[in-house]
């Protein structure tokens, strides 16, 4: 996850550089997200004119928000937010934050950092986001289909409206007709966290990426329960029903004279993934529908480039819409909240946001997963930012 930036333009001629890092936080319920910004400040003169440039590297972290203190430890070694204004009053460092963790955890950053956490609202921050890596990034929105990974030009003018889906612990699905325009028109309960917490409890794995490797292997026809097992291995094909068709997410664990044990965790793994994106690909058709939206990007860690849930979620919006709405992947898909209040940042200001370009992507795990999000980073330019 890589990309590079184009410059200012024009004959400009930059001078006396300083670092600086900027920090902003999305603090979930499952996952505390960081964006920072690292690199130098100079001046540049451009058509006889002086202006203020950042230009260096956003970074992407993220650690369990159950173990808050490792990102506290993270943000204190690496000095981050260092650089910030000081709030007038109590002489704190003041750094956005948004998602729940940033009221709950306000006096732990006030403690611990000295931060003063400024609150921007998680449904914001989500849109901001994805309106900036649309417009901003190219190749940031991907279509996956049968296996195939293909990027999506974004026509600026053509954008709006769309549905945004977070699939965070919990989903949220958001109505985006502009910047800073949208509503939040659906969600549900059945997200991220279902899946990783009833898987945890089912296979007893240790982490989300071990679940999900153990789901890339199942086979979940041991444990659905399909319309051919139901109508004696043939379609029902009056209803359009074909015979592998899941009639029963889990349906076959009743019959069986079998305990938990008797399953493989890997088929487990596999039938509960299916069923938490089916669930969530039908719902973000539905709500698709009720507002005549033909495009849908999805976002959020539960996603984590993951083949099979891209593939299943795909195949659950075509599937109810006949083909008639899309679903999107984001690159950046567990940044949003942490992304756009990074760019509220800009909100004070006339600034003018990034400008970046594509450079050669990372070449993806064997399995098709994106490479590990920990730390990766967009190389970047800010003009006349923070000056
Ligand atoms: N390393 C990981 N550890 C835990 N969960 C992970 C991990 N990687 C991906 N996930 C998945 O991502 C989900 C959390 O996604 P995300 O960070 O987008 O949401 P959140 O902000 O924590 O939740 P919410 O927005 O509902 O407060 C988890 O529920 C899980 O399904
Ligand atoms: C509560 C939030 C917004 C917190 O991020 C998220 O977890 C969510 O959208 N949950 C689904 C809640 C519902 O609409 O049923």
């Amino acid at each position: 996850m890589d990309l590079g930036i184009t410059g200012t333009g024009g004959n400009s001629d930059a001078q006396s550089d300083s670092q600086i890092s900027h920090l902003a936080l999305d603090i979930g319920g499952t996952l505390a997200k960081l964006v920072y910004f690292s690199g130098n400040k100079s001046s540049v003169k451009a058509s006889g004119r002086s202006r203020s440039i950042l230009q260096g590297k956003l970074h992407f972290s993220k650690f369990e928000t159950s173990k808050i203190d490792d990102c506290v430890a993270f943000i204190k070694r690496k000095q981050l937010g260092s650089h910030h204004p000081k709030d007038l009053g109590n002489d704190r460092i003041v750094v956005k934050a948004t998602g729940g963790g940033a009221f709950k955890f306000a006096d732990l950053f006030k403690e611990k950092l000295d931060f003063c956490l400024d609150k921007e609202d998680e449904m914001d921050c989500l849109v901001a986001g994805a309106n900036f890596l649309l417009k901003a990034v190219d190749q940031e929105a991907f279509t996956y289909i049968g296996g195939q990974k293909e990027f999506v030009k974004i026509n600026q003018d053509d954008l709006y409206p769309f549905l945004l889906v977070n699939i965070g612990s919990g989903v949220s699905m958001i109505k985006v007709d502009g910047n800073g325009k949208f509503e939040r028109v659906s969600g549900t309960s059945l997200g991220g966290g279902t899946f990783w917490g009833l898987g945890k409890l089912l296979t007893k794995c240790n982490s989300f990426d071990e679940l999900l490797e153990l789901s890339h292997q199942g086979n979940n026809r041991v444990v659905d329960m399909l319309v051919g097992d139901i109508y004696g291995g043939i379609d029902y094909s009056k209803m359009g029903l074909s015979s592998t068709a899941i009639a029963s997410s889990f349906g076959k664990t009743i019959s069986a004279n079998k305990v938990l044990e008797n399953y493989r965790a890997e088929d487990l793994a596999r039938s509960l993934l299916r069923m938490i994106s089916n669930n969530i690909g039908q719902i973000a058709y539905l709500t698709a529908l009720r507002f005549g939206l033909k495009r849908i990007f999805f976002g959020g860690f539960f996603i984590r480039g993951h083949a099979y849930t891209m593939d299943t979620i795909s195949v659950a919006v075509h599937y109810w819409s006949k083909g008639d709405a899309q679903a999107m992947f984001l690159r950046h898909e567990g940044f949003l909240g942490a992304l756009g209040a990074f760019v509220n940042y800009n909100k004070q200001g006339p600034d003018n946001f990034i400008l970046m370009q594509q450079v050669p992507k990372e070449k993806p795990k064997s399995d098709g997963t994106e490479p590990e999000g920990e730390d990766s980073f967009l190389r970047c330019l800010h003009q006349a930012c923070w000056a």
